[in-house]
């Protein structure tokens, strides 16, 4: 029964003009493979069937893309049909007016209203003080404790944009948030099954307490003219050339909650995991902050200038960001049938731009097992066609400075402040995500 049902799987996809690869079995396809084998997988089916194959992974069929330069042609045609194909868990659940929802101009305005936000100036009056003065009271009192560094990086990714969003500080609203917004994160990586007791239709709840309290936010705004965090930047029809709708405003806050919380925080965590294990990389980021602080007096916040200056703490976030695969890839969905590389793609089809090789492969990052920030020196592998850890084309990450300036932060006051071991014994897994499934703990100890 097994060989005759993937054979009717395999011939029901036979159609004439695809690439080749298998589909596994009918329905599930080749997802339980793809998780449990993770990234060898895709390997193995690379070395059959080379750099662009078919598969059908998460409830999709699906075109797994590994040549360089299809992606960089998936990447920069979004206005051919290559939109964005996130599940429809997240697309449900982050909203009709997220950035990965919508497309054309619509898109070119939302993502113009994000970057107005980070602008350069904005970053030097308002966004650095926030997250500095968020740091270093988010690390005030860590010495002589153990601390699941896990759980700690990700209260400061969603707290620090929290207050950069709405000015919300420690207190029952913030707390409230938090609990809805851990809610929704897992309803939109779950199954899109509307039954109650679900993590989607959990997710879905949540969803609807977050807008509710984000649109009381939004009245209080109205009202009061004194604020100056981006929910009133965005509320302001002078900066934004395009005025957004309420529900815009709304949908926006969920995308830069959400955009930045799961890559903020791991990136963090797993930047904290490389600096212990390689000590020689420590004592050289310690160098570079140290002399930040001289000179300084001890409430001084960090100037953009000197976020500028950090050059081995940006190579120490790209170096992670590449070894650990915070980001496996992106995907895409084609609108129409489409010719890609010589083949047909269906309409409808997923295309996962998988990034996760290029990390690895040694003759981009020579001895690329190795945590080696000195590699990002050499400012000119930022700007690499094959540099894809921000995604790349119409859909860069906007918000890549934004992450660099707080995980940087965070970097400068924990490794001038405090020194740091391991407890042992934690579990890390690397696919499909990266998480330590029981925390990662350290026992901090002041520095001085
Ligand atoms: C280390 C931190 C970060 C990493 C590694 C990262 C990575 C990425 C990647 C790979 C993409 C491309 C997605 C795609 O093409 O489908 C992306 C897009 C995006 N990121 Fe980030 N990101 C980070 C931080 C942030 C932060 C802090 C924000 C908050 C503003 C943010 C907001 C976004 C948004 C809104 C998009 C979608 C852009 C669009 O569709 O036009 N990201 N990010």
């Amino acid at each position: 029964i097994s060989s005759a049902l993937l054979r009717w799987n395999e011939l029901k996809y036979r159609k004439k003009g695809l690439p080749p690869g298998t589909m596994g079995w009918p329905i599930f396809g080749e997802t339980t493979e793809f998780l449990k084998q993770g990234p060898s997988f895709i390997k193995n089916q690379r070395t059959r069937y080379g750099n662009f194959f078919k598969s059908h992974l998460l409830g999709c069929p699906t075109i797994v893309s590994m040549d360089p330069d299809i992606n960089r042609y998936i990447l920069m045609n979004e206005a051919k049909g290559l939109v964005p194909g996130y599940p429809q868990s997240m697309l449900d659940i982050l909203g009709k007016c997220n950035i990965a929802a919508v497309h054309g101009s619509t898109h070119k305005y939302m993502r113009g209203a994000l970057l107005s936000l980070i602008t350069p100036a904005k970053l030097r009056h308002q966004v650095l003080p926030k997250i500095d003065q968020f740091m270093r009271s988010h690390l005030s009192d860590w010495n002589q404790k153990i601390i699941n560094i896990q759980d700690k990086t990700k209260e400061m990714a969603l707290m620090s944009s929290l207050k950069q969003i709405a000015g919300l500080e420690c207190g029952p609203m913030c707390e409230e948030f938090k609990q809805e917004f851990f809610k929704l994160v897992l309803g939109t990586l779950s199954l899109p099954i509307d039954l109650p007791g679900t993590s989607y239709k959990n997710g879905f709840k949540a969803r609807k307490n977050i807008v509710d309290m984000l649109r009381r936010l939004i009245e209080q705004r109205r009202s009061s003219t004194e604020e100056d965090d981006m929910l009133s930047q965005l509320m302001k029809a002078e900066e934004n050339r395009h005025r957004l709708t309420d529900d815009e405003i709304i949908d926006q806050i969920i995308t830069i909650l959400y955009s930045g919380y799961e890559t903020v925080s791991t990136t963090s965590m797993m930047a904290i995991k490389y600096l212990h294990d390689n000590p020689h990389v420590l004592h050289e980021l310690r160098k570079e902050h140290t002399a930040i602080r001289q000179g300084k007096n001890l409430e001084d916040p960090i100037t953009l200038e000197e976020f500028k200056s950090m050059r081995f703490t940006r190579a120490v976030i790209f170096e992670t960001s590449r070894l650990a695969t915070i980001v496996n890839g992106v995907l895409r969905k084609t609108t129409r049938d489409m010719e890609i590389n010589g083949f047909v793609i269906p309409e409808g089809w997923r295309i996962y731009v998988y990034t996760r090789e290029i990390n690895y492969d040694p003759t981009l990052y020579p001895d690329p097992m190795r945590f080696n920030p000195w590699r990002w020196l050499d400012k000119s592998l930022e700007s690499q066609n094959y540099f894809l850890l921000f995604g790349g084309g119409t859909r860069q990450c906007p918000g890549k400075e934004l992450g660099i300036a707080e995980i940087s932060t965070f970097l400068h006051y924990f490794v001038t402040r405090y020194r740091w071991e391991e407890v042992g014994g934690d579990k890390l897994m690397k696919f499909p995500r990266v998480e330590a499934p029981n925390g990662l703990h350290i026992r901090v100890s002041s520095y001085s």
